[in-house]
């Protein structure tokens, strides 16, 4: 039937090859983007694509010394970037070989999981507040945290608000530094995550909530932040704090946060069902 209707539009198994050749090629460099994205990696593919044009411009503009010179660098990057970026292609390819490459960031979570991982960080929020437990709980979303995550210890822990709490038991192994989740998997624990450089910060404010705020300044995850001196909760989004929420407000902007975006994606997040 399905098939009868495609030769009814007149087209040829060369065409539907060609359209699954480019959905897989933008599918994998969707991905990519998602996976470097936030990260050094960024930098390094402006540069890249500031020396091809220029490359291509001297060939056009017959500028032969100067097309020579770029031909010599592009060849030494080409040998270079291996060895540069040696932690990032092993991460890449133990992600792939591991499936994690494939792995739900919780923006693209089905309704009922995403809002059972933002119950369970509110839960394990208000009892560290409670406690004047010092925490720090990052909410990944489409950034890849990868590199900060690598700064911590893997544990890959299905997110809930007594294994949170445990985490940030003062003085156990894993309770300074940040938590990482993706999706509904505590990915990570003890993470170093970028502190804000922003000077406007109260200078109340000491590192725990730097790195809160700087990690949004980095990415576009969440943070969520209990201090341990006054027991308030704070969170994060886009390098601006917002502190002192109580429960339902923390799950009301959590949960809006994590919503994907409209229009945004909707044919990756119908693959991701
Ligand atoms: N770069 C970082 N990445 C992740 N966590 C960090 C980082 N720097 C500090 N921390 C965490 O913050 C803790 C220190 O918090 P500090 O008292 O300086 O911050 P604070 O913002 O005043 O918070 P609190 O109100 O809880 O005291 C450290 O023990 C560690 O767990």
């Amino acid at each position: 039937m399905f098939w009868e209707q495609l030769k009814a539009l007149n087209l040829d198994l060369f065409n539907i090859t060609s359209i699954i050749d480019i959905l897989l090629v933008a599918f994998v460099l969707y991905r990519l983007a998602l996976l470097i994205k936030g990260t050094r990696a960024v930098q390094l593919i402006k540069g890249l694509a500031v020396l091809l044009v220029a490359t291509a411009l001297s060939s056009w503009l017959h500028l032969y010394t100067f097309h020579w010179l770029l031909r010599q660098t592009m060849t030494a990057l080409v040998v270079a970037l291996p060895i540069v970026f040696q932690p990032e292609l092993r991460r890449a390819l133990e992600k792939l070989g591991g499936g994690r490459f494939f792995a739900t960031p919780a923006v693209y979570m089905a309704e009922d999981d995403r809002s059972r991982t933002v119950q369970e960080v509110v839960r394990a929020a208000c009892v560290l507040s409670r406690t004047r437990t010092g925490a720090l709980m990052v909410l990944e979303r489409t950034t890849g945290l990868e590199e900060y995550m690598d700064t911590g210890t893997r544990i890959e822990g299905l997110v809930s608000a007594e294994f949170l709490v445990n985490i940030f038991v003062p003085k156990t192994p894993l309770h300074d530094g940040a938590v990482i989740i993706r999706g509904d998997r505590v990915i990570a624990a003890a993470c170093v995550l970028p502190l804000t450089m922003n000077a406007d910060i109260g200078k109340e404010l000491g590192t725990r909530h730097r790195a809160g705020i700087g990690i949004t300044e980095v990415s576009d995850a969440l943070a969520v932040i209990v201090s341990e001196e006054t027991g308030t909760i704070s969170l994060a989004v886009e390098g601006v704090l917002a502190r002192n929420l109580d429960e339902s407000t923390l799950a009301d902007r959590l949960n809006g946060a994590l919503q994907l975006k409209q229009g945004r994606s909707l044919a990756f997040f119908w693959l991701r069902k």
